[in-house]
């Protein structure tokens, strides 16, 4: 009897914690309806979130809640939100979530994912110095060189093959010639593997219920796929990194143009300390993944919008025409006369953003903030007639990129891809609307975690779309009964990163005088690229030799 008053207080305690599990604690801003045990995880949204959080933001206001079971996160679709709780007080928002599987297959060496830690602080501080400004101009003459091959073969996996190679040739001094390089194959390999084992649905909620990381590997499949996406990864960035069999032709010339990777790998390797190593290569692995399909997915966005909206195409057309005329390529320095173009590039980072709610952080102290009561439109403000929320410790933060991006109260007919926005308003805001809060390098991420490859990523995106438009027209390809296929610029792939799914397009040389540049442009290019082009197979050797071969 004296065991059972205990075991039923005890059970009844655990009953009343349980009922509270999944429900909105007071402090908390407001959000969809709850349900026990829960909160909102039944109507979480697993693919293209940022519709739903952007719908959920019209209804609780730029600054909501959701319950996901017993955590809590915060979604912020509101400029001045982000401005003060991600950069301001980024000291306390730079954290990531919890996320099992990353720490099963990368060991907290993902430098994407890692939770705020000393290794992050590691990679990052090398991620820095390795991509600063100075270092990204350095790249400047391997980027304009892919540029010229892009045009030279645009076709569509091309996007993605150019952005790869700028950043091979950048980190490790070695440029991939084409799309079937092992190097880039091996890298797409495994980033597919890795989006599989990172998918929503593909592990079980083992950051919500933790007692499942005990569960054996024999009988957890999930478990199985991330061992062999860890292998996968490690041997790949081994690989890239130690180039066995290299030849004194390879090492001459990547101590000459080796990229930096390649040079603190060498010092790292000096250690003789295997975490060390073994830090610095995934380091490598990551930015090599993290800067390719961002990149690429920006230029299939902009050919995808030029389709879509002929009249933008037209106008960016005749402002290049006007500033550089017919007879030569484009370099970084004609965009500071080219005020469409620039607004060109910031229309489509807002139209299509590459990571339409950026990547979530959390927060590693509690945050007070205070927002307007309506919370129609909230701006937080610390002010004492506002009303004032407890963002909780551990709390996951999304940034509604998308959100912001499509706000009718911002922007005009957000929907349109319209680049004059930004002739008229430094944000492309509507006019009388406050975009102080907004700036252009926005889509590239908040506090701490801003982007480290913003640098190398925005010389890519300028040289690139410069030339682009300069070089093609851009329309609907046909059926073959000769009716327009026409494209849909809302048909985009599900995942943190998103860019268009393939798609049809009719891509010609706007004349004949820029075709011939472009073909003598890339003939001439060729200097550049042997730099970086050493331990060919002999399938890329005939390649490369067939393809200048003119
Ligand atoms: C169109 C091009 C790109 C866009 C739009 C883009 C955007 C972003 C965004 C939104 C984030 C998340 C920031 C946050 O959590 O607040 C991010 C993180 C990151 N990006 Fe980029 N990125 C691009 C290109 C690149 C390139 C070229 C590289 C490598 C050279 C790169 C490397 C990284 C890395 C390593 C992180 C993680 C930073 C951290 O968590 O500390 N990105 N990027």
């Amino acid at each position: 009897m004296a065991i059972l008053i205990p075991l039923a207080l005890g059970l009844l305690g655990g009953f009343i914690w349980l009922r509270k599990v999944g429900t909105r604690e007071p402090g908390l801003p407001p959000g969809p309806p709850t349900v026990p045990l829960l909160g909102n995880l039944h109507i979480f949204p697993t693919e293209f979130a940022h519709y739903k959080f952007t719908e959920w933001a019209r209804q609780y206001g730029g600054f909501y809640s959701l319950k996901m079971g017993p955590g809590t996160a915060i979604v912020l679709t509101d400029a001045a939100a982000v401005k003060e709780l991600m950069d301001k007080r980024s000291g306390s928002t730079v954290d990531r979530p919890p996320m099992h599987v990353a720490e099963l297959v990368a060991g907290g060496l993902n430098v994407v994912l890692a939770r705020y830690t000393e290794n992050w602080r590691t990679l990052r501080r090398t991620a820095h110095a390795i991509l600063t400004p100075q270092a990204s101009a350095r790249h400047l003459p391997i980027q304009q060189a892919e540029a010229t091959q892009l045009l030279h073969v645009v076709l569509y996996a091309h996007t993605t093959l150019s952005s790869n190679s700028v950043i091979l040739s950048d980190l490790y001094g070695k440029r991939a010639p084409r799309y079937e390089t092992p190097e880039t194959t091996a890298f797409f390999k495994a980033q597919h593997e890795w989006e599989l084992v990172l998918k929503p649905g593909a592990t079980p909620p083992v950051d919500l219920i933790p007692i499942l990381k005990y569960v054996p590997e024999r009988w957890a499949k999930w478990k199985r796929d991330c061992t062999k996406t860890r292998k996968l990864q490690r041997d790949l960035y081994w690989i890239v990194g130690r180039n066995e069999g290299e030849t004194n032709e390879g090492r001459g010339k990547r101590q000459l143009y080796g990229g930096d990777i390649d040079k603190a790998a060498r010092v790292w390797d000096g250690s003789r300390n295997h975490w060390l190593m073994l830090t610095v290569r995934y380091l490598g692995g990551v930015l090599i993944e993290g800067g390719s399909d961002t990149t690429s997915s920006y230029l299939q966005s902009l050919i995808l919008a030029m389709i879509a909206y002929t009249d933008t195409q037209k106008k960016a057309h005749e402002e290049i025409d006007r500033v550089v005329g017919e007879h030569r390529m484009l370099t970084l320095d004609d965009l500071e006369h080219m005020p469409y173009i620039r607004a060109t590039i910031l229309e489509i980072h807002n139209f299509r953003p590459v990571a339409p709610l950026m990547i979530a952080h959390a927060t590693l102290a509690p945050e007070e903030v205070c927002v307007p009561w309506s919370n129609e439109h909230p701006s937080l403000i610390l002010h004492s007639k506002y009303k004032s929320y407890i963002i909780p410790e551990g709390a996951t933060i999304f940034v509604n990129a998308w959100g912001i991006f499509h706000d009718p109260a911002l922007y005009d007919d957000p929907e349109s891809f319209n680049p004059d926005r930004y002739l008229f308003t430094e944000n492309g805001t509507k006019p009388g609307v406050d975009g102080s809060d907004l700036r252009a390098n926005f889509a590239f991420g908040v506090g701490r975690r801003i982007c480290p490859g913003i640098h190398l990523a925005q010389n890519s995106i300028n040289i690139n779309t410069m030339n682009l438009v300069w070089a093609f027209n851009f329309t609907t390809d046909t059926d073959a009964g000769g009716n327009p296929i026409e494209s849909d610029t809302f048909d985009y792939q599900k995942g943190i990163l998103t860019g268009p799914k393939p798609f049809r397009a009719k891509i010609t040389p706007r004349t004949a005088e820029k075709a011939e540049i472009i073909e003598r442009e890339f003939l001439e290019a060729a200097d550049t690229f042997s730099k970086f082009e050493f331990g060919l197979s002999p399938e890329e050797k005939e390649f490369v030799v067939q393809s200048r071969a003119h």
